[in-house]
């Protein structure tokens, strides 16, 4: 039987349409220097999903002369305070669309109340949050790691003791009730991240064998 290419692509566009999953997303959240990075690099090396990293993002657009948001951008990031989330929503959003993976790991977002609202008003319907990945570190742990990090040639105008103070504030402050918040819906998966990188990631991929029903 003859089908014209038209109607074969039309056939292709109503299956894709009527089969379409929202795709998977799993937030990782923790203090500056936790692990979220490291961490979500080895997910993605085992589970396949794309590492969507908020703060990677923002520096990526900081550093476009094109944008305007530049030096806002900068501003915050020293002083340790969180950028508007229509800025960063739309990145995140436009990274999600540019990407074919159907399973993203959203790194450093929902940081406030402001993230969390954003995200509810625009995103959330669309996606299938399967959980909060949250990496527990005390404070001392972390800012050993991140000025290890900046001591290293990190680059980043944020890891130094000054802007960490404020970044720890930021993190008490404002995203830990967020953490809160998610422990309502049960939806906080919480690791010990004080451990070795490989002792973490062996908590991690039981949380992701889980998720995935057993696969991996
Ligand atoms: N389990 C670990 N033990 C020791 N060092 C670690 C561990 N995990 C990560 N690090 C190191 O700590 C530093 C911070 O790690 P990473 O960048 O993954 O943290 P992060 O939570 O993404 O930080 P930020 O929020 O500041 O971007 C890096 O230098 C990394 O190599
Ligand atoms: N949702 C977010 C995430 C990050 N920022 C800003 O970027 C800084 C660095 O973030 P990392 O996750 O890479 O540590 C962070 O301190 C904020 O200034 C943000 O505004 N919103």
């Amino acid at each position: 039987m003859f089908i014209s290419n038209c109607g074969i692509s039309l056939v292709r566009t109503i299956c894709r349409a009527a089969f379409t999953m929202k795709p998977k997303v799993v937030f990782v959240l923790g203090g500056p220097g936790a692990g979220k990075g490291t961490q979500s690099q080895k997910i993605v090396q085992h589970f396949g999903y794309d590492h969507l990293s908020a703060g990677d993002l923002l520096r990526e657009e900081r550093n476009n002369p094109n944008s305007e948001f530049g030096e806002l951008i900068e501003n915050y990031i020293k002083e340790g305070k969180i950028v508007p989330v229509e800025i960063t929503c739309s990145l995140l959003e436009n990274a999600m669309q540019a990407s074919e993976n159907d399973k993203f790991l959203i790194d450093g977002f929902p940081r406030n109340q402001d993230n969390l609202q954003g995200w509810n008003k625009t995103v959330a319907d669309k996606v299938d949050l399967q959980f909060v990945l949250f990496f527990d570190c005390p404070q001392d742990v972390c800012l050993q790691r991140c000025l290890y990090r900046g001591a290293s040639g990190s680059g980043r105008t944020d890891d130094n003791e000054e802007s960490l103070k404020k970044r720890f504030n930021t993190y008490l402050n404002e995203t830990q009730p967020i953490i809160s918040y998610y422990e309502k819906f049960n939806l906080v998966r919480r690791v010990d991240a004080t451990r070795t990188t490989d002792e973490v990631f062996e908590d991690v991929k039981l949380l992701f064998q889980e998720a995935a029903g057993g696969d991996h």
